[in-house]
């Protein structure tokens, strides 16, 4: 019959030569849309999605007319199942259109939502009000930001995301799934996921709940028993983030050996005058120390370093682009000299070395082994920076030694950062799963938002009128957030991984992989890869195990035992048993 495997080849030929061209007009379309945002390039942008989805709705239906049970060669079979998922695409060309511009209206609304002052002047996310979270203890100011950010966000959104989830439920049955939590879950081909996380999770409690009974202590010496509640949630204004996902911008205020402060990096990235450009350099730097690809002449002449200073509306929130020709990569973001923006830039050259690693596969398998990887890259890269003297030594850290004392510090940092992001990023989705499978139904979506084990603790109470799971960009951008959990766990098992590589005997946080050609090749041939094969076979690549394991990140978290000795010696009630969440319902 017509469908036979040599048909199949032919076809996946001209499906790979027609796809390059469709989605690279698509890619620098929405590139100039969130680069300048206005009218025209959104409607630019809408119209080469519906070419994109066009597309893919020909393709995909085409082949689901193969017989792929009969044929032999396994690339083809992979290939031929992995176009059948064309998501969205599916839709009625008019709900497909009505879809897009939500999708556009959700994000765009977040990215150029501002905070106002009574009198004076509006202040956007990046990087007014997230320096704000970032660096004021003062109470009230915090509180000021964190709620006029959710009140800017959030009520303008609600309708819209009611609609966004009939809509992404309909084009997940047309693909074939129970609903659109399904279709996302799907991306990790595991039948027990919901379980291993679960697991996962239940590992990682002892280190959260022990970090979290720390913080507040220290945050009640800093804020009084009036704030906080020695066994209730934290408020979440006062954790040094908008989302309160990370903690470390408020290390100082629960240094554990105050005499010993760790330096003040940004200080010195500014005192050096560091520019931002400098700080893709020493990232592309990092990468090619390890023998990986360097980036390409396109993406420092195309890239957005910066925030552009011409007035223009921009998405400031990072990231990376690939335009699928094999030369054309970007990154797009509003940098500040932090360090903060040092990691964020570390993260987003991870994506940009995936997609050189695997430039010249089929576009079918220009993606990561499963979006996790995509995430892990640059968080494993991190792990070696924040440990890295080299790098530090470029007069970052003033001094070569860490004491004991200095390490306990150290690792509190990490905690902060790595550990505290642990139950926000598992309930992420968790809650947007229920959202789409309706176990959460509409009128209930702000309080079952903080229903979950995040702490529980807006500062002030939250009605049906505020939508708060909007004020993250992730749900506004309909992105999903899973991959960032298992990123946090795959970034420990790889980093063990490769510091056994690089000969590493020592204690896990002080491998630094830096110059480690051996390191950089075990990273080269799974990244190389790209979605060609299963993630559990990549993942034996380059750990010798197939299944996600905490066992790394538990071992670099020495600091467990010192939190553990510590609650211990203070009595500390682990959790928050006083709590339930309360509501004022609107009279
Ligand atoms: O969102 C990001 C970083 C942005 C990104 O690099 O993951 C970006 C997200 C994004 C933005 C717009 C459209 C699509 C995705 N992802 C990429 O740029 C990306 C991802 C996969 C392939 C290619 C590019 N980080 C998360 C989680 C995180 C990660 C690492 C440290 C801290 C926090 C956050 O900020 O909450
Ligand atoms: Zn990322």
């Amino acid at each position: 019959d017509f469908y036979n495997e040599t048909m199949a080849k032919i076809f996946l030929q001209y499906y790979e030569n027609t796809t390059r061209v469709v989605w690279n007009r698509f890619m620098e379309a929405s590139w100039n849309y969130v680069t300048n945002i206005n009218q025209q390039n959104l409607e630019e942008m809408l119209l080469k999605d519906m070419e994109r989805s066009q597309h893919m709705l020909f393709f995909g239906t085409q082949a689901r007319l193969f017989k792929i049970a009969r044929f032999q060669d396994p690339v083809v079979k992979r290939m031929l199942s992995k176009l059948q998922n064309i998501d969205k695409a599916a839709l009625p060309k008019d709900e497909l259109r009505e879809y897009n511009k939500l999708l556009a209206y959700m994000e765009t609304m977040y990215s150029t939502a501002q905070v106002c002052m009574n009198e004076g002047p509006c202040l956007p996310l990046q990087r007014d009000i997230e320096e704000v979270m970032a660096t004021s203890r003062d109470q009230k100011e915090l509180l000021w930001a964190w709620q006029g950010w959710r009140d800017a966000v959030g009520p303008q959104v609600r309708m819209t995301f009611e609609r966004y989830v009939q809509l992404s439920n309909k084009a997940a049955k047309l693909n074939g799934y129970e609903d659109m939590g399904a279709l996302w879950q799907s991306t990790y081909k595991s039948d027990t996921l919901e379980q291993d996380l679960e697991h996962l999770y239940q590992e990682l409690q002892p280190l959260y709940l022990n970090l979290h009974a720390y913080m507040r202590r220290a945050l009640h010496r800093h804020y009084g028993p009036e704030l906080i509640d020695l066994r209730g949630p934290i408020p979440a204004h006062l954790l040094g983030n908008m989302w309160a996902q990370s903690w470390v911008n408020i290390l100082d205020l629960v240094l554990p050996f105050p005499k010993k402060p760790l330096d003040d990096i940004t200080r010195n990235m500014k005192v050096q005058h560091w520019k931002p450009e400098k700080m893709f350099i020493e990232a592309e730097n990092f990468y090619t120390s390890l023998g990986l690809l360097s980036t390409p002449p396109d993406f420092w002449r195309k890239s957005m370093m910066e925030r552009l200073a011409d007035g223009r509306e921009v998405e400031c929130h990072a990231s990376a682009w690939d335009f699928y020709n094999g030369q054309d990569f970007r990154i797009k973001k509003c940098t500040e000299v932090t360090i903060e923006d040092l990691f964020s830039i570390f993260h987003q050259m991870g994506h940009i070395q995936y997609f050189l690693q695997y430039k010249n596969l089929s576009v079918i398998f220009r993606a990561g082994a499963n979006p996790a990887f995509e995430e892990a890259v640059g968080l494993v890269i991190t792990l070696s920076v924040f440990s890295h003297k080299h790098l530090l030594n470029k007069g970052l850290l003033s001094h070569q030694h860490q004491d004991s004392e200095e390490e306990v510090n150290f690792l509190m940092g990490i905690a902060l950062d790595k550990i505290a992001f642990i139950p926000f990023a598992y309930l992420m989705d968790l809650s947007r799963w229920k959202v789409f499978d309706g176990t959460i139904q509409k009128d209930v979506y702000n309080q079952e938002w903080w229903r979950g084990p995040l702490a529980c603790a807006p500062p002030i109470p939250r009605t049906e009128e505020d939508f708060d799971p909007a004020a993250k960009f992730h749900i506004s951008a309909s992105m999903p957030y899973l991959r960032y959990f298992l990123s946090l766990v795959l970034q420990f098992q790889f980093h063990e991984a490769l510091c056994k590589a690089t000969g590493h005997m020592g204690l896990l946080h002080r491998c630094d992989i830096y110059n480690s050609k051996m390191a950089g090749k075990l990273l080269e041939d799974v990244l190389k890869l790209g979605s060609s094969k299963p993630w559990p076979e990549v993942l034996e690549k380059i750990t010798g195990e197939t299944k996600v394991s905490a066992k790394a990140i538990m071992t670099y978290s020495k600091l467990l035992n010192w939190l553990v000795t510590e609650n211990v010696q203070q009595w500390e009630i682990l959790g928050w048993p006083d709590f339930s969440c309360y509501f004022e319902e609107k009279e």
